[in-house]
C-alpha cells in the first residue's frame, strides 16, 4: 500500500502520546522528531519537513496551553492538519465542464508512466460516460503509438496518432481538431518524455501547448523519484502552466515522499496516483483521505468509487450499516472478503476502514498470511458474535480463548483483532449518523 510504511511510523510516533503519564515539552519534541525522521525517509523535502514541525509547535504551545485541554487530541490534529497541507497547495483542482471539448495535455520525463497514465485518465472518463479520445503526439520513441494503440483499443477509445509523421506539433494539432470536430468531451494528448530536463523537451512542450490549447495540463511523475522531484516540478512548471500532477508507480515499495513533494513546487494538486500497470490501477486523490488511508484509517469515498466502479452489489448491507454509523465484526469480516474478490491484496485494503494497517505492509506474501489469520480467527466467531459490536468478548473474555482455541491462533491476536476493530466500529460511529461524512455522499 501506498505509503503504509510512513503510515506505521508516524502511528508509532503518536503512540508516545498515549503511553506518556504526561505529555510535556519533551514527549511533544520527541513525537516530532520521530515523525520528521520518517518523512525524510520516506524522501519528503527537507524544507517541508522543517515547515511542518515549526507549524505543529506554533500551534501547540505545551507550556501556554490551558489545563483541562486535551493535549494528545491537540497533538493529533495539528499533525494530522499539518501532513494534509504537505499535500495540499489550496488550489481547487481542475474539472472537465460537460457539453465542452476538454483538451487535456500530458507532459513529464521519459518513463515517468505518461503512456500508461494517458490511457487510464481516458478509460476512467469513459467510464464516468464521457466522450473521450487520445491523440499521440509522441514521436520521440518509436513504440508510443504502438504502446497507446494498444491499450486504447483494449478500453475501445478511440485514438489518434501516425508512424509516417515526425512533427509532433503537427500531430497533436491534427488529432485535436479531428476530435474536436466530432465533437469529443474529453482529449487526451500524450507528448514525448526525455531523460532529462533538455531544452529540446521543454521547446516542443511549449509548442504543443500553444497548438492544442489545453484546458489542463497534467505533469507526471515517478513516485519513486526522491529528492530530485523539486527541481524536476519547478522546472516543468517554469515552462508550462501545469494545472494538476499524476504521480505513478505508488505501487510496491515507492517511497512517493518526494513526489509528493512537488506539490510544494508546483502549487498545483495532485489529482491522481498510478498504483500498477493496469488499466484500473489509477486512485483518485484527495489530501484528506489519502493521509487517512496512509495513517491506516480508511478511505470511505474511495472505497464507495471503487466499490460502484466494480459493481460489489453484495456489499449493499455494509453500505447501509456505515451510512447507519455501525461496523460489527461481520462487516469486517465481509470487508476481508471482498478484498479477496478485488484481487491483487493491497491495491484496495487501505481504503478500508477496519484494515489494521500491519496488514497492508510489508510484502504482498506476508499480507495474504496475516489476511488468512484474522479470517480464520473471525471463521471461529459464532454468528451472534460476528453480528455484535465485540463488547460481548469484553465482558465474557472465556470467548477470547475459545476463539483462539478454535482458531489455532495465539490470544493475543484475537485481542488485537478485536481492539482494530473497536477502533474502527467507533471512527464508522462518528462518521455515521444525521450530520456524519456518508451523509453528504
Ligand atoms: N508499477 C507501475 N508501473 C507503472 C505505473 N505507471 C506506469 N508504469 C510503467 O512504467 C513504464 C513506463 O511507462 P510509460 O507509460 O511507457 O512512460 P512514458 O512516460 O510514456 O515514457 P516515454 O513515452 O518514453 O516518455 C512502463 O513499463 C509502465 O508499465 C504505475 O503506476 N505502477
Amino acid at each position: 500500500m501506498v505509503l503504509s510504511e510512513l503510515g506505521g511510523r508516524i502511528n508509532t510516533a503518536l503512540r508516545q502520546l498515549t503511553d506518556a503519564p504526561v505529555i510535556d515539552e519533551k514527549v511533544l519534541e520527541a513525537v516530532l522528531r520521530d515523525i520528521c525522521a520518517a518523512l525524510l525517509a520516506s524522501d519528503v523535502n527537507v524544507k517541508l519537513v522543517q515547515n511542518l514541525r515549526a507549524n505543529i509547535k506554533s500551534v501547540v504551545n505545551i507550556r501556554e496551553l490551558a489545563a483541562g485541554i486535551n493535549k494528545k487530541r491537540l497533538v493529533q490534529k495539528a499533525v494530522m492538519d499539518e501532513l494534509c497541507r504537505l499535500v495540499d497547495p489550496g488550489v481547487e483542482a481542475w474539472r472537465p465542464k460537460k457539453g465542452k471539448q476538454n483538451v487535456i495535455m500530458f507532459v513529464g520525463l521519459q518513463g515517468s508512466g505518461k503512456t500508461t497514465t494517458c490511457t487510464k485518465l481516458a478509460a476512467h472518463y469513459h467510464r464516468k460516460g464521457w466522450k473521450t479520445a487520445l491523440v499521440c503526439a509522441d514521436t520521440f520513441r518509436a513504440g508510443a503509438f504502438d504502446q497507446l494503440k494498444q491499450n486504447a483499443t483494449k478500453a475501445k477509445i478511440p485514438y489518434y496518432g501516425s508512424y509516417s509523421e515526425s512533427d509532433p506539433v503537427q500531430l497533436a494539432a491534427e488529432g485535436v481538431a479531428k476530435f474536436k470536430q466530432e465533437r469529443f468531451e474529453i482529449i487526451i494528448v500524450d507528448t514525448s518524455g526525455r531523460h532529462k530536463q533538455e531544452a529540446e523537451l521543454f521547446d516542443e512542450m511549449k509548442q504543443i501547448s500553444t497548438a492544442v490549447q489545453p484546458d489542463n495540463v497534467i505533469f507526471v511523475m515517478d513516485g519513486t523519484i526522491g529528492q530530485a522531484a523539486d527541481p524536476q516540478a519547478r522546472a516543468f512548471k517554469e515552462t508550462v502552466d501545469i494545472g494538476s500532477i499524476v504521480i505513478t508507480k505508488m505501487d510496491g515499495h515507492a517511497k512517493g515522499g518526494g513526489a509528493i513533494s512537488a506539490v510544494a513546487a508546483t502549487q498545483s494538486p495532485i489529482i491522481f496516483i498510478g498504483t500498477g500497470e493496469h488499466i484500473h490501477d489509477l486512485e483518485r486523490f484527495a489530501p484528506r483521505p489519502f493521509i487517512s488511508k496512509m495513517l491506516g484509517m480508511g478511505d470511505l469515498g474511495g472505497l464507495m468509487e471503487t466499490m460502484q466502479d466494480l459493481k460489489l452489489d453484495q456489499n449493499k448491507n455494509l453500505i447501509k450499516n456505515l451510512e447507519a454509523g455501525v461496523f460489527t465484526l461481520r462487516d469486517m469480516h465481509d470487508q476481508l472478503q471482498t478484498i479477496q474478490k478485488m484481487g491483487p491484496l493491497g491495491k484496495v485494503m487501505g481504503m478500508m476502514p477496519g484494515i489494521p494497517q500491519e496488514l497492508i505492509a510489508g510484502t504482498e506474501q506476508e499480507g495474504t498470511r496475516r489476511f488468512k489469520s484474522m479470517m480464520t480467527i473471525m471463521d471461529s466467531m459464532t454468528d451472534k458474535e460476528l453480528d455484535s459490536d465485540g463488547k460481548m468478548f469484553e465482558q465474557e473474555r472465556t470467548r477470547i480463548q475459545r476463539v483462539a482455541r478454535g482458531a489455532g491462533a495465539p490470544p493475543y491476536e484475537v485481542e488485537a483483532l478485536l481492539a482494530q476493530h473497536k477502533q474502527f466500529a467507533q471512527m464508522v460511529k462518528k462518521m455515521g449518523g444525521p450530520k456524519g461524512f456518508m451523509k453528504g455522499k
